[in-house]
């Protein structure tokens, strides 16, 4: 179990539902709004049954998703890469969201994991506070550590909301991060094999 889920995932360390409402509360007041109106009467239970959504990847252990994987796949050896997943995140400094797409590439050493794995696992971190390098990291680690395959490569594309929305207001700038592990790490050919299919 990865170490992010085991620090939160103790119930006992976490408010309980009517704490995280009431907090809801006092930042609508925080606001300058009522919480008393009948609008935003129902809207702390609102915002946390979505706290439970946006928030799940807390309780949900990377490794799940890895747990399968397949070997019957007529000697292929060549790069497999899943490109354009899309994620919704949040950036752990405002808690606002920063949203694109995750591209992963791997060279299988023998075992290949499930087309769909690729998603759960970008859900799975997506959906924690995270910085951009974080998540691209966490995913690259993950990989590694659970496919054990001769190379890997995450390259996340992301807009962050707290730099369009607020702060500098700079609508439309992406954010782009990318991170290599074992072969793919040191071969300039085999990285730009994948930034070119990325890309393509
Ligand atoms: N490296 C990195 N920075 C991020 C990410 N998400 C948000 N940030 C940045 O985190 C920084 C936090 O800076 P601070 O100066 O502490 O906070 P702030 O006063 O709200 O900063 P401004 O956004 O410039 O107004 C900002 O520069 C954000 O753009 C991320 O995923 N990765
Ligand atoms: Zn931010």
């Amino acid at each position: 179990m990865d170490a992010i889920v085991r620090v939160f995932s103790k119930a006992a360390e976490r408010p309980s539902k009517d704490e995280a409402e009431e907090a809801v509360r006092t930042l609508i007041r925080w606001a300058g709004d009522d919480p008393g109106r009948e609008g935003l009467q129902d809207t702390p239970r609102r915002v946390t049954k979505a706290y439970g959504e946006l928030f799940a990847g807390y309780d949900e252990p990377a490794d799940d998703p890895l747990a399968r994987t397949f070997s019957d796949v007529g000697g292929y050896q060549d790069m497999v890469i899943v490109k354009g997943i899309p994620f919704f995140s949040h950036c752990e400094h405002h808690m606002l969201p920063f949203h694109g797409h995750v591209h992963i590439g791997y060279q299988p050493a023998g075992r290949v994991l499930g087309l769909s794995k690729f998603a759960r696992l970008v859900e799975i971190f997506a959906r924690r506070l995270q910085t951009q390098e974080t998540i691209t990291a966490q995913i690259a680690q993950s990989l590694d550590d659970g496919l054990q395959p001769l190379g890997v490569a995450v390259m996340v594309e992301a807009e962050h909301m707290c730099m369009s929305m607020r702060g500098v207001k700079k609508q439309g700038a992406a954010t782009l991060t990318m991170t290599f592990k074992g072969e793919m790490q040191n071969s300039a050919s085999l990285q730009a094999r994948f930034l070119s299919e990325v890309r393509a």
